[in-house]
């Protein structure tokens, strides 16, 4: 069998600029071509369907697997693997967005599981988020509010929900309710391939029941709660690490959400020091969930 990648000899195109003798029998040896290659993807995610029902076996075997298929680790891998070696006239996010839907339905055919969507802060962008890394066969729920999307996979077997992964104005400390062994978690940011035209570019952070195996720990999620809040603690951390902050509990009480990457010199230590040095007292910190560090992705040539 001839690699699907080549193009038969009798159909090499036309030296750039020179026409073929006979265009018709060029187009129709160009088509077979095509059909060539799309059986031979077609094949391949059929071939890859089988793989995942022998990964399911192997899976069910081990004790340290839990009831959900997200490997959020694996995915974050995967999708860099994709961007790095993309090449050709194909844009990246259409390579993206179909390897998302070829992971994301793959994963709901191991274990089914519904996307719950806060659409509180706009209901197009939080839409295309969803159905760009999840495609249309996995449920897409919709919620008012953040909470409303935390207390849905609290509730379910094996649910993800997508909050924004900025604070709009008049939200809720909604990250408090991650705070507990059993509670749901924040296990990736997405977009995994960061850029600034990406077609479905709305931050969100994914929720899920904590992740048992494959979870990702470049950055650390934590909900941090502080008395005496003020300008001065905001305008210290701002430097330090990415944070939501809503208030919370009385006049000067803030609840914050602090991005930590584990590789950075900053550390919680060094989070919740400069909150103290601006008067501020830390009430609490709790882990409340990790994803994958930022990857972005510049086109060949540009400065990442
Ligand atoms: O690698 C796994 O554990 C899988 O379940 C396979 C797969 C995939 O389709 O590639 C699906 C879900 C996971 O989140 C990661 C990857």
């Amino acid at each position: 069998m001839r690699s699907a990648d080549a193009p038969s000899p009798e159909n090499q195109p036309a030296a750039a600029g020179s026409a073929p003798a006979d265009p018709a029998a060029a187009l129709t040896g160009l088509r077979a071509d095509i059909d060539r290659i799309d059986a031979a993807m077609h094949a391949l995610l059929i071939e890859r369907g089988e793989i995942i029902d022998r990964l399911v076996e192997v899976k069910r075997s081990r004790a340290t697997e839990g009831g959900s298929a997200f490997r959020p680790a694996r995915e974050a891998s995967m999708m860099r693997m994709i961007a790095d070696r993309h090449r050709g006239i194909l844009p990246l996010d259409t390579v993206e967005g179909i390897w998302r839907v070829i992971i994301s339905t793959f994963t709901y055919v191991q274990a089914p599981y519904a996307v719950h969507a806060d659409l509180a802060s706009g209901e197009a962008a939080m839409r295309d988020t969803s159905r760009f890394h999840f495609g249309f066969t996995v449920p897409f729920v919709a919620h008012m509010g953040a909470g409303a999307v935390v207390s849905a996979v609290a509730g379910s077997k094996g649910d993800l929900g997508l909050v924004p992964a900025f604070a709009p104005p008049g939200a809720g400390p909604w990250w408090t309710a991650l705070e507990g062994d059993n509670a749901p978690k924040i296990i990736a940011r997405l977009p995994f391939v960061e850029r600034a035209d990406h077609p479905a570019g709305l931050p969100v952070f994914c929720i899920a029941h904590p992740v048992t195996d494959g979870a990702v720990t470049e950055v650390e999620m934590w909900s941090v709660r502080v008395a005496g809040w003020n300008a001065g603690a905001a305008r210290a951390l701002a430097p330090l690490a990415e944070t939501l902050a809503v208030p919370d509990r009385g006049l000067d009480g803030a609840a914050l959400l602090v991005s930590i990457p584990l590789a950075g010199e900053v550390g919680l230590d060094g989070v919740l020091g400069a909150l103290r040095a601006c008067g501020a007292s830390v009430r609490s910190a709790a882990l409340v969930g990790s994803h994958a560090s930022r990857y972005v992705h510049a086109p060949a040539g540009a400065a990442r």
